[in-house]
């Protein structure tokens, strides 16, 4: 009963295949592709897996890329199926206004949050970081309602933004410092602390608003570039969305 699970973001697919579609499968295989290599999945990385039986994504990067991954799928004789974030959902309460408009992704990280914070025993609240294409800081209360989130722009697109918009600012990489002496480090250390200061920002108002310091959970891409500059203890979590993805099937198939 083999479970794919996927995660199309603005920069890279990503995907796992877990023994089953439950909380805790053990997780099979995994990997990532770029845009660009995403029609060639099933020629490459997924030819030689065992066929899963079913399958669940994500996907925020628009509909030709949802269509290019469902191709690669056709190897399989399964259906392709893609979450739209609900009212409600394992055990999580959505506060957007319009819930269908919550990115997917976020939705299915929020679920998987909620999934680890129950299993601590102890509900509390979560701050829900993605460090991907754009950062998302998304906050949770200890009952599983989502409270609501900020949207960033992430390390690349603040980067590229500031080198579009002025005449002096195209520099090489440089390093994250408290008091920047060139430019490369400034603009480094700039979208760290923006991004950093954000995440500690939010975590506090979650503690403000809920009274309990809030559990904070990081994953994405850059998600390594990101924690250790956060003044506040975290955990990295590469599979959050898996997660969600695994507690959503497991439900689905239950009902
Ligand atoms: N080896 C890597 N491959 C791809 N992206 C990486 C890598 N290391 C760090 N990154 C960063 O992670 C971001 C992509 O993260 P990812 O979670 O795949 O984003 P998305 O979900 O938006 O596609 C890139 O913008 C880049 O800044
Ligand atoms: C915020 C996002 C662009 C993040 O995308 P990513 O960085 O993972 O590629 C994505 O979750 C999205 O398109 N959301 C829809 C708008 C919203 O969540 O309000
Ligand atoms: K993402």
């Amino acid at each position: 009963m083999t479970f794919l699970a996927i995660d199309i973001g603005n920069t890279r697919l990503k995907w796992a295949l877990y023994a089953g579609p439950r909380p805790g499968a053990r997780l099979l295989a995994h990997g990532a592709a770029f845009h660009e290599t995403i029609d060639t999945l099933a020629d490459t990385d997924w030819k030689a897996l065992p066929a899963p039986a079913s399958m669940l994504g994500c996907a925020v990067a628009g509909d030709v890329v949802r269509r290019r991954t469902e191709q690669q799928l056709e190897l399989w004789d399964i259906d392709p199926r893609w979450i739209v974030p609900a009212a409600h959902e394992c055990g999580v309460v959505n506060g957007y206004e319009h819930p269908s408009r919550l990115g997917a992704d976020r939705w299915a990280a929020l679920v998987g949050a909620r999934q680890r914070v129950l299993a601590e025993g102890r509900p509390r609240p979560a701050l829900v970081v993605m460090v991907g294409t754009a950062v998302t800081v998304d906050a949770i209360d200890a009952d599983g309602h989502f409270l609501g989130g900020l949207i960033l722009p992430g390390f690349g697109l603040m980067l590229r933004a500031l080198e579009m918009g002025t005449a002096g600012l195209k520099v090489p990489t440089g390093e994250v410092v408290d008091f920047p002496t060139n430019t490369s480090d400034a603009l480094m250390s700039g979208g760290a602390v923006a991004l950093a200061g954000a995440v500690e920002r939010q975590h506090r108002r979650l503690l403000q608003r809920t009274g309990a310091s809030a559990l904070l959970l990081m994953t994405g891409g850059a998600a390594v570039k990101l924690a250790p500059m956060v003044d506040l203890p975290f955990e990295i979590v590469d599979t959050l969305i898996f997660e969600g993805l695994l507690a959503m099937q497991a439900h689905r198939l239950a009902l």
